[in-house]
C-alpha cells in the first residue's frame, strides 16, 4: 500500500523544511510515501485539488475536530487496509488555512487530528510524518517506538 500525503504550498518555515527533509529521509526504508506538494490557495481552491488529486484513494482528512487515536491505532488502521488489500494508495490530506470545506469531509473515509490544538499547516505536515515514521517503526518492532 503507497501512501501520500497531499500539501498545499512548499514548506517555507526553516524548522518545518528540515523535519520534513528528516522524516521522508527516514521513510526510505519503509517503502512508498510520497509528499505531493500542491499550489497554495484559499480553502475551496485547496480541497478542490485535494480531492481531484486523490480520487479513489482511501482518504484520510487532517482536521483537529477530527477523530483522536493512538499510534497504536493509527498502526491497527493500516495494517487492515493492508490485509484487505482493496486500498492501494492511502492519502493523507492537509488543508489550507481555512481548513477543508464541507465536500472534502463528506467524501473522506475517515478525519483524524493530530491533537486538538490547531497547528500552523507545516507544523501538521512534520508531526503527521512523524506518526507515519512511528507506524512503521512499530510495525516492524523497531526500537523508535517506545
Ligand atoms: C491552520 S490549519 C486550519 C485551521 C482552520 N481554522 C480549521 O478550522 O481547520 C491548516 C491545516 O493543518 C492541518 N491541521 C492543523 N492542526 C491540526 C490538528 N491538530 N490535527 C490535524 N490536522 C491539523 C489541517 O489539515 C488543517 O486543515
Amino acid at each position: 500500500m503507497r501512501i501520500r500525503v497531499y500539501v498545499a504550498g512548499k514548506p517555507a518555515l526553516d524548522h518545518a523544511k528540515r523535519g520534513v527533509d528528516d522524516y521522508l529521509k527516514r521513510l526510505r526504508r519503509y517503502g512508498h510515501v510520497e509528499l505531493i506538494i500542491l499550489k497554495a490557495g484559499d480553502s475551496a481552491t485547496v480541497s478542490a485539488q485535494l480531492l481531484a488529486r486523490s480520487e479513489g484513494h482511501h482518504r484520510i482528512a487532517l482536521d483537529e475536530r477530527g477523530e483522536a487515536l493512538t499510534t497504536q491505532q493509527w498502526a491497527d488502521v493500516f495494517e487492515e487496509l493492508e490485509q484487505r488489500g482493496e486500498v492501494k494508495t492511502l492519502s493523507f490530506l492537509i488543508g489550507a488555512s481555512d481548513g477543508h470545506t464541507e465536500s472534502l469531509r463528506r467524501a473522506s473515509n475517515r478525519i483524524w487530528q493530530l491533537s486538538s490544538l490547531t497547528l500552523q499547516h507545516e507544523i501538521a505536515l512534520v508531526v503527521l510524518l512523524e506518526q507515519i515514521y512511528r507506524v512503521a517503526t512499530l510495525r516492524k518492532g523497531e526500537p523508535y517506538h517506545r
